[in-house]
């Protein structure tokens, strides 16, 4: 695989003029797992589409191997990256195997539809995230969590060098979401793709992330290293929780520092507080 480089250059997003996040500046390559922190509603949903041109910029650009993708089709923008929306279910009930298998759309010829490689892929990427079962069952008659694995089997299935997942782990129960982070981690540091994920969980920042950003309440972006990110004070800022910090040791014996929330802080008082502007 060509290591990927992606770079945001100046990039503000919003609805009608309204700005909701600005001035976003960040680079990711081949190997690096960039974790999206930030409160409900601050636009983290926004800036992803935006950045993958899914919805029109209000200033900025975004740059994949150096070419603005602006000029790109969505055809040539699947190829070199993959999404995963927060939440969506096809308006068809299609079956799981074959909505997984259009993954492989981006790589076809316009009127072409997946051939046996296509089809091995995709049972191949079935399996390894354990949704092989569930390969003739309408799309529309699976669970939350079963519906999060198959967006994800879906566009890896595209064998993209740039991974967007839109809080890919919010429906998946303990273990699922240990072994499907596990998983994309592996895809970073063994064939290094380059991953963007949003998440409400801070340990998933603190447990596989290379680097974190940050979207605050005023829309103001900010990226850096873990350690420096995810802190007691950003946390208590971020979602006012007062938070501690335990070590945990992992199955190959490495440490990891994990967070735990220790009880609302005095300060707060709605659980959907509106951004400051
Ligand atoms: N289609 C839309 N038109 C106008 N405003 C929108 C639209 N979609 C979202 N918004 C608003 O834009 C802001 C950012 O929404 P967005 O979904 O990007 O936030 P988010 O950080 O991803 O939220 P969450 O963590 O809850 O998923 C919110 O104020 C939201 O109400």
């Amino acid at each position: 695989m060509t290591p990927p480089h992606l770079a945001v250059q100046g990039l503000s997003c919003g609805y009608g003029g309204r700005v909701v996040v600005h001035d976003v500046d960040f680079t990711l390559s081949g190997g690096e797992f960039l974790c999206l922190l930030g409160p409900n509603g601050v636009g983290k949903t926004t800036l992803f589409k935006t950045v993958l041109r899914l919805m029109p910029s209000l200033g900025g650009r975004t740059l994949v191997d150096g070419e603005d993708i602006a000029g790109w089709s969505r055809r040539m923008i699947a190829r070199a990256v993959g999404y995963v929306p927060q939440a969506h279910t096809p308006p068809f009930p299609f079956e799981v195997g074959l909505v997984v298998a259009m993954g492989r759309t981006a790589h076809l010829g316009p009127l072409s539809s997946p051939g046996r490689d296509d089809v091995l892929i995709a049972e191949e990427v079935m399996d390894s995230l354990g949704i092989a079962h569930l390969a003739y069952r309408a799309c529309t008659e699976i669970s939350g969590g079963e519906r999060q694995l198959m967006l994800l089997a879906r566009a890896l299935v595209q064998q993209p060098r740039i991974l967007v997942l839109d809080e890919p782990t919010s429906a998946l129960d303990f273990g699922n979401q240990a072994r499907i982070l596990d998983h994309v981690s592996q895809l970073v540091h063994q064939s290094g793709m380059a991953v963007l994920m949003t998440t409400h969980d801070p340990n998933h920042a603190l447990r596989y992330a290379t680097h974190v950003a940050s979207v605050d309440r005023g829309g103001r972006f900010s990226v850096g290293l873990p350690g420096d990110m995810v802190n007691a004070d950003y946390l208590k800022e971020t979602y006012e929780v007062d938070a501690g910090f335990v070590e945990a040791s992992l199955a190959n014996g490495a440490k990891a520092r994990l967070c735990l929330a220790l009880g609302r802080t005095t300060s707060s008082h709605s659980l959907t507080r509106q951004p400051r502007r």
